[in-house]
């Protein structure tokens, strides 16, 4: 059984931020992924995307289809996996769950103020205007954590709550069995 410790928030909401200092402390090997590693490496022909030349729109279904197969092919064999992503689309938590059905899955919301959020956001530059704002009204809708953390906390004490509460290992989540 593998161990997911799953940071759930609107973009800018500071999931990779926690996640790179979680997977710094926690104490065992875990994997930090992200599309973002997907997108930023390369991997998509990005510019032809946003030329138009390709509609990312029939792409999309596949990209994020072939995404959850891979999670799942990282747990199945035995990585540690410190997840960060936004369940925006319908079915995809649905399916995610059933996926992980075999494995520790530690379900964290990462809130964060919409002030706050817009403002990062538009500090960025590199994220679409606006995907924060729609996130923020809607991704947490329907879902059960096993933890709930604001950005405002600070980063330290965001990952000093989620090692404190991932190490009691009481799970409640949408992902736990028969919730
Ligand atoms: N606790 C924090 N205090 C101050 N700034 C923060 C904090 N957390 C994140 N930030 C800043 O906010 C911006 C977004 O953070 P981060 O990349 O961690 O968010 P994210 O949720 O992973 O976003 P996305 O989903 O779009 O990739 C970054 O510029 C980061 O430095």
């Amino acid at each position: 059984m593998a161990q997911i410790i799953f940071l759930h928030g609107a973009s800018s909401s500071g999931k990779s931020t926690i996640a790179r200092e979680l997977q710094a402390r926690i104490e065992r090997p875990f994997w930090h992924i992200s599309i973002d590693h997907l997108r930023d490496s390369g991997v998509l022909p990005l510019s032809r995307f946003r030329s138009g030349e390709f509609a990312w729109a029939e792409s999309r279904k596949a990209f994020f289809d072939g995404f959850h197969a891979s999670l799942v092919a990282y747990a199945d064999t035995g990585n540690n996996l410190i997840l960060e992503h936004i369940l925006d689309t319908p079915g995809w938590l649905e399916t995610l769950s059933g996926s992980f059905a075999q494995h520790d899955v530690f379900f964290v919301a990462v809130h964060c103020p919409l002030e706050l959020l817009i403002e990062r956001e538009s500090a960025r530059g590199d994220r679409p205007l606006g995907s924060a704002k729609r996130d923020y009204e809607t991704i947490h809708l329907g879902k059960t954590y096993d933890l709930e953390l604001n950005s405002t906390d600070g980063v330290n004490a965001s990952v000093e709550k989620v090692l404190k509460a991932w190490r009691r290992a009481e799970r409640c989540s949408s992902f736990s069995h028969g919730s």
